[in-house]
């Protein structure tokens, strides 16, 4: 895996929100169009503040969330909340949503429906990827009930997720969409999830989920 240190957080969010919008740019030169996808949970928020204030043809760029959890965006723990909070304000206001939750008692009833809405936006141009101590990513949990077969070569693009750690059901991009991205970026801070993505890359990626990305990331860590 390809690693970088920062001196500290704030100059960690800086330097990715940069490489992150020059990834886009040059995807929206090239192709007029770019898709960014992105974590929810409680690391990406400085990200996306800084992200928001970017010029950028936003019109043009489709965001994606990685996953969701199952709940209304009145609840603090929507992951839509959060993006719509803090990434789709200001500049970035502009940019599509892609939703990955639709008003219904179990993500099974709404599946096809969301999952043709992302279909149009692959392969991503830039997946920034969230990592918990567990090393899930996205919604891929340790010994969640779907985990082999989202990581399976023929998994479909979005799958629902059940899993003790996970809380609520969750949707989540499967590995082939995931791996397949242009530029992959994991955003993680602290001593704990350092030590946790050093041993992932030892581990088989059922039990640390984020494996599957880690031979083609660059993992971005501050304390
Ligand atoms: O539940 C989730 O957790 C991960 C990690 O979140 P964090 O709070 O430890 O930053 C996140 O990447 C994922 O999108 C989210 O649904």
């Amino acid at each position: 895996m390809n690693f970088v240190s920062y001196p500290d957080r704030e100059f960690m969010m800086l330097e990715l929100a940069g490489k992150i919008a020059s990834q886009l740019s040059e995807a929206l030169s090239m192709h007029g169009r770019a898709s960014f996808s992105v974590p929810g949970g409680t690391t990406p928020g400085p990200i996306f503040d800084i992200l928001s204030g970017v010029n950028l043809d936003w019109a043009n760029v489709s965001v994606i969330l990685n996953d969701e959890r199952w709940v209304g965006e009145d609840n603090p723990r929507s992951n839509t909340r959060l993006l719509k909070e803090r990434l789709l304000v200001n500049k970035a206001a502009a940019a599509m949503l892609v939703p990955l939750y639709a008003e219904a008692a179990e993500p099974e009833s709404v599946l096809g429906a969301l999952a043709e809405g992302v279909a149009p936006h692959l392969p991503l141009t830039v997946l920034l990827l969230g990592m918990g101590s567990d090393m899930h990513t996205a919604s891929l949990f340790p010994g969640a009930d779907r985990l082999a077969e989202a990581m399976a070569a023929d998994a479909p693009l979005v799958m629902p997720m059940r899993a003790e750690a996970a809380g609520e059901p969750r949707i989540t991009l499967t590995v082939p969409v995931l791996a397949g991205a242009m530029n992959i970026h994991i955003l993680i801070t602290g001593a704990e999830k350092r030590a946790a993505i050093e041993a992932a890359a030892h581990l088989p990626a059922l039990e640390a989920p984020i494996r599957v990305v880690l031979d083609n990331a660059t993992v971005h860590w501050a304390e």
